[in-house]
């Protein structure tokens, strides 16, 4: 039985999230065809060569004309400058959508751009890794993962039906949102802690008395994870904190406010109140693992006991 959704999807950017869609769509027979759109001629024959479509161009009015999914897969503070470049070739009815991962200024930059008789739906997969381009994506991406879809008040309820029937075919769980509320969210649970990270993995890059070769030699597996974030995208990292700058702002107030706290407990040698905090984070990791939403982590991982262990004095 064929799986066939929409008949043409153009997929706009094909970097890790692009073509692991790409390579889902394929997959699951989820399109008759896909046309994709690139910036650069470089990445473009990338993807001819990985064969992630059946046509390629540079410019995305030719990538989406008869298309009817169109699906915005570049950094966030390109997607203006996407929906200008394409909005003369939209076929009526067509649904757009975005993967960035926030959502106010991409409905703020898309929205006045696109013609009336489109269905503009944004979306977030909450899925990726700290790697990038074409040759990054693979068709699993997406299994397990949620993906948050933000429709302006009004949208037409048959269009969501049909872009949450995608995101399930690739594997997702949908959920609805309000855009605020979104980039609230994720600036607590992915932004600040990439922010983190980056500012982790520089502060040990910046220390003079521990060389370089000992932060690798003697890296411990936290400071291993903080890596990885650290290596991901430069551009869709900056894009995402200038896109988002008031929530990630309010989270990194709260966050250095919390910080102090803990700083002082320490020169106070408040044991209490650092047992306390430790005691209480533990039971996050608690519920994230029984929510079947480690899967980034080894198997052996869901069968740590969280105990509730006491002090040794
Ligand atoms: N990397 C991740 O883990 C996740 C990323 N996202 C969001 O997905 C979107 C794409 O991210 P990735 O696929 O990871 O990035 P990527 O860097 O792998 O690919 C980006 C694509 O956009 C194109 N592009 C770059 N700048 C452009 C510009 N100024 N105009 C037009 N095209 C341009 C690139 O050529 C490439 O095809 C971003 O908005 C990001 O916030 C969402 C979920 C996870
Ligand atoms: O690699 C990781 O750990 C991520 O958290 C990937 C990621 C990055 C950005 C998003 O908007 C969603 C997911």
């Amino acid at each position: 039985m064929s799986n066939v959704q929409f008949k043409k999807i153009a997929l706009i950017g094909i970097g890790l999230i692009g073509s692991s869609l790409a390579r889902v769509i394929r997959e699951r027979q989820l399109a008759e065809t896909i046309s994709v759109s690139t910036r650069t001629s470089e990445t473009l024959e990338r993807a001819h060569a990985l064969e992630l479509g059946d046509s390629y161009t540079t410019s995305p009015a030719e990538a989406v004309r008869d298309a009817d999914l169109v699906i915005v897969c570049v950094p966030v503070g390109a997607s203006g400058r996407v929906a200008r470049d394409m909005a003369a070739e939209l076929k009526p009815g067509v649904i757009v959508t975005d993967v960035g991962s926030t959502k106010k200024s991409v409905i703020e930059q898309m929205a006045p751009a696109l013609p009336d008789n489109v269905h503009f739906i944004p979306g977030h997969p909450i899925a990726g890794t700290e790697h990038s381009g074409p040759d990054a994506g693979f068709a699993q991406l997406f299994q397990g993962r949620w993906c948050i879809l933000t429709p302006p008040p009004g949208t037409d309820e048959a269009a969501i039906e049909a872009l949450s029937d995608f995101w399930q075919a690739c594997g997702s769980m949908v959920d609805r949102m309000d855009p605020d509320h979104h980039d609230l969210v994720l600036a607590i649970v992915s932004h600040l802690p990439q922010l983190i990270a980056y500012n982790i993995v520089g502060t040990a890059d910046d220390l003079e008395t521990v060389t370089k070769s000992q932060v690798i030699k003697y890296s411990a597996s936290g400071f291993r994870d903080f890596t990885r974030l650290a290596a991901s995208d430069p551009t869709m990292w900056r894009d995402v904190c200038l896109n988002n700058r008031d929530a990630i702002l309010e989270m990194l107030a709260r966050f250095s406010e919390d910080l102090a706290s803990l700083q002082r407990a320490i020169r106070w040698g408040d044991g209490d109140k650092l047992f306390d905090l430790f005691s209480r984070t533990r039971h996050i990791r608690k519920s994230i693992i029984e929510a079947g939403q480690d899967v980034d982590v080894p198997d052996f991982g869901r069968h740590v006991a969280v105990t509730e262990n006491q002090p040794e004095n």
